[in-house]
């Protein structure tokens, strides 16, 4: 057996996958061949969520009976509602990630379709795409005290999502820039809430299962819940002008700035370009540049700081999704649930792909702990 570690598994390949490449050197992030640049814009959501399971864009009848699958499933059930409803007002202030989590573990105990076939799983997983959406929206509401609002079967799914959030049909801009960021969102690779996906579902334990995983391990803040933190630490400087020296102060204290770094990417994010656009777009429609300005003054500011040490440290996909998120009066707390709105399609195609093809993920580790220990009875212990 190999000794060698590599720390977070960096640059290890743990598998084959057909479904989303990273290239870090190039900046390039490609769905089944598709680059999210070609995608973005031109396809729809539900189109790259088709892309992603069935490796092909749909014809026309095939969006058209996904389109349907995805309306059936849009409006909440009484129970799930009452659950998350309860949640939202509970003393203990459980976060968005927190109720979503909760209640996709629920939903997964209550559907009676536990059959293992690809067919159920696909079931499960167009279920899943409409359900995290309207209960992202509902968990919104309901922490705001305002009531739930029924989806509508005649909006597309960025545009009813924004509609269920607002209870107001959203402008043409809003509804595409949601939809092109849950497009950039959508998949990448081994990232850390996938893997901890497939792992789940590698011991064959069910689809709601693996989702519940993969949930948890994108909520932390050096993964998903990095788009929060970005906007929380704008929101707590909240001065443009304050904004350079604020970070300046951070950057030497050794404190890692949220919405930069990666893994994978060495050149640039491709994504964080498609959001700094729209985000610029949409501020400037709205009047409101302020956060899109403060996070311009950070970019600027911790590139040129690492630049002077000799590093190439550029922002991630997390970077901009705030001030564009912010834009179409989103509050933070939903953020990180918005990107498992998106990420739920890559999650789901992975798990199709993992079923297909399974084989238990169990790697090894190097055990630096002490052998040889001798017992001793308790009341002899120091
Ligand atoms: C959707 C996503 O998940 S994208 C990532 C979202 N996460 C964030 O934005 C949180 C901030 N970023 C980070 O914590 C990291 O860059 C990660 C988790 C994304 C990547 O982690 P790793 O690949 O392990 O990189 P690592 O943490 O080793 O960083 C390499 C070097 O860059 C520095 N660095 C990396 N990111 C940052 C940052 N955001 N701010 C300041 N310094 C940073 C590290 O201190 C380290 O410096 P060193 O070599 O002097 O020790
Ligand atoms: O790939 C990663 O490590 C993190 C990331 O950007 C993502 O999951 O979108």
């Amino acid at each position: 057996m190999s000794t060698e570690v590599k720390a977070g598994l960096e640059d290890v390949v743990a598998g084959t996958s057909d479904i989303c490449l990273v290239d870090g050197e190039k900046g390039r992030l490609v769905y089944h061949g598709y680059d999210i640049n070609e995608l973005s814009g031109k396809a729809s959501f539900e189109e790259v969520v088709f892309l992603l399971w069935h490796g092909k864009l749909p014809n026309l009848n095939e969006l058209n009976e996904l389109n349907k699958e995805l309306q059936k499933n849009r409006d909440i059930p009484a129970d799930v509602l009452e659950l998350v409803r309860s949640l939202a007002k509970n003393p203990a202030n459980p976060t968005g990630m927190e109720i979503l989590r909760t209640a996709v573990s629920y939903i997964g105990a209550v559907d009676p379709n536990k059959a293992m076939t690809r067919e159920a799983h696909l079931a499960q997983a167009a279920k899943l795409i409409s359900l995290s959406a309207s209960l992202t929206a509902a968990i919104g509401r309901f922490k705001q005290g305002l009531d739930y609002v029924p989806p509508r079967s005649d909006l597309g799914h960025a545009a009813n999502f924004l509609y269920m959030l607002t209870g107001n049909e959203p402008d043409a801009l809003s509804v595409e820039a949601f939809d092109v960021a849950l497009i950039l969102h959508a998949d990448h690779e081994l990232n850390a809430s996938t893997f901890a996906g497939r792992v789940t579902v590698a011991t064959l334990s069910d689809l709601y299962s693996g989702v519940t995983s993969a949930i948890g391990a994108l909520k932390g803040p050096l993964h998903g819940g990095a788009n929060e933190d970005v906007m929380r630490t704008l929101m707590e400087i909240d001065s443009v002008e304050q904004t350079a020296d604020a970070i300046n102060k951070k950057l030497e204290a050794g404190v890692k700035v949220p919405g930069f770094g990666h893994r994978v990417y060495r050149n640039y994010d491709p994504r964080g370009l498609i959001l700094k656009r729209y985000a610029k777009q949409l501020t400037e429609k709205t009047g409101n540049t302020k956060w899109f300005q403060m996070t311009e003054i950070m970019e600027d500011v911790v590139l040129k700081y690492f630049a002077a040490k000799g590093k190439d440290l550029k922002y991630n996909v997390d970077l901009y999704s705030g001030s564009l998120y912010n834009a179409m009066g989103i509050s933070v707390d939903l953020f990180t649930p918005i990107f498992v709105v998106s990420r739920m399609s890559g999650w789901t195609a992975h798990f199709l792909e993992q079923y297909e093809n399974n084989r238990i993920i169990r790697p090894r580790a190097d055990y630096t702990g002490p052998v040889d220990l001798q017992f001793v009875p308790v009341a002899d212990r120091k």
